[in-house]
């Protein structure tokens, strides 16, 4: 067996650099033959290393960053027959991924070590035009601000943070028209921001959805049909306060399969996925089911559906998705 750690040396205070050749003594003890690759400042480096790694036969990939560095292999490999399985040693300012995975996140070498027992969770992935996502996707006139949150704000409030900064904003704030066609319904009206989540480790919000369930191929979605700063101040209020916000007069939420997003705004409805921009609006989301076996820390039994299950169940989302085109 062999292992691939794809590294970005400039996340963690260079701690990975560090604690490299120990990483790669517990992956060795765990049978692997281990070779590491350090990230370049360049777009797709680690994309194309874990590209290049899968159809060379690596039997397992490690990302060794923050979030960015685990999207980024992600959308190297994701498009392949033959993807091979994924570890994530945490690293970077935000490591959301790793948290819904149960990954230690204080200790490089306890990272690795669970890494290097093996535990598969297969997590679906989504798709947003020819760009892949892990764990959340975001739209709306809110959505560039996330760009504008210093790195440190991010870590210590996530999305809070973000929607703090909104609410300071909040003569800038409007609402966009958005058409937001999903499985069973279509949203066509104003709205400040959508989510599609994936897992329930977004930013300060540990518990968007209450009914997530990892691998049952469906994203939450969420609209946000207001923009006045104090309902939004109030719909923050009721997710901290669990999950009342499925309910509120002023929040669309579904579970789905597809998403279609277009807007006749104006202005850009911009696409945000995994905290980088990802182009604007229009776009197609498609959940493709436990795509892409990760290694995670968990007790729950996952319920894994085989290859044809997961064929049909896509198939479906594409049927579902033409049948919607105009
Ligand atoms: N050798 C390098 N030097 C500087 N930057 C790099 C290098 N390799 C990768 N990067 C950049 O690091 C970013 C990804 O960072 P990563 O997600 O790993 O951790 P992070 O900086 O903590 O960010 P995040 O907030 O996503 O956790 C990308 O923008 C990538 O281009």
């Amino acid at each position: 067996m062999r292992a691939r750690v794809i590294y970005n040396p400039s996340s963690g205070r260079e701690q990975l650099k560090k604690n490299m050749l120990d990483i790669l003594a517990v992956l060795e003890e765990a049978g692997y033959e281990a070779s590491a690759f350090a990230t370049k400042a360049e777009p797709n480096s680690a994309a194309n290393e874990a590209r290049r790694a899968a159809k060379n036969g690596f039997d397992l990939i490690v990302a060794a960053g923050g979030d960015g560095t685990v999207n980024d292999v992600v959308n190297g490999i994701a498009n392949l027959k033959k993807r091979p399985t994924i570890g994530i040693i945490p690293a970077g300012t935000t490591n959301d991924y790793a948290r819904a995975l149960k990954i230690p996140r204080t200790n490089l070498v306890e990272a690795a070590k669970v890494v290097a027992e093996g535990q598969v969770v297969p997590m679906d992935i989504g798709q947003s035009n020819e760009q892949y996502f892990v764990n959340i996707a975001a739209g709306g006139y809110l959505t560039d601000l996330t760009y504008q949150v210093p790195p440190k704000l991010k870590t210590a409030f996530g999305y809070l943070a973000y929607l703090a900064k909104g609410a300071e904003k909040l003569p800038g704030i409007r609402p966009m028209h958005m058409n937001i066609k999903y499985d069973g319904g279509e949203f066509n009206g104003l709205a400040s921001m959508f989510f599609i989540v994936m897992t329930n480790s977004t930013g300060g919000f540990e518990m968007l959805d209450p009914n997530i369930k990892l691998g049952d191929g469906k994203f939450s979605l969420f609209v946000l049909k207001t923009a006045n700063v104090f309902e939004i101040l109030q719909i923050i209020g009721a997710v901290l306060n669990g999950g009342k916000h499925l309910n509120h007069p002023q929040v669309l939420y579904a579970k789905t399969n597809f998403v279609k997003v277009s807007s006749r705004d104006q202005q850009p409805l911009m696409l945000n996925l995994d905290g980088e921009y990802g182009g604007d609006a229009p776009a197609t989301f498609v959940n493709h089911q436990q795509h892409i076996n990760f290694i995670g820390n968990h007790t729950e039994v996952y319920e894994e559906i085989d290859a044809e299950a997961k064929r049909e169940a896509f198939m479906q989302s594409i049927e579902q998705l033409g049948q919607d085109s105009p």
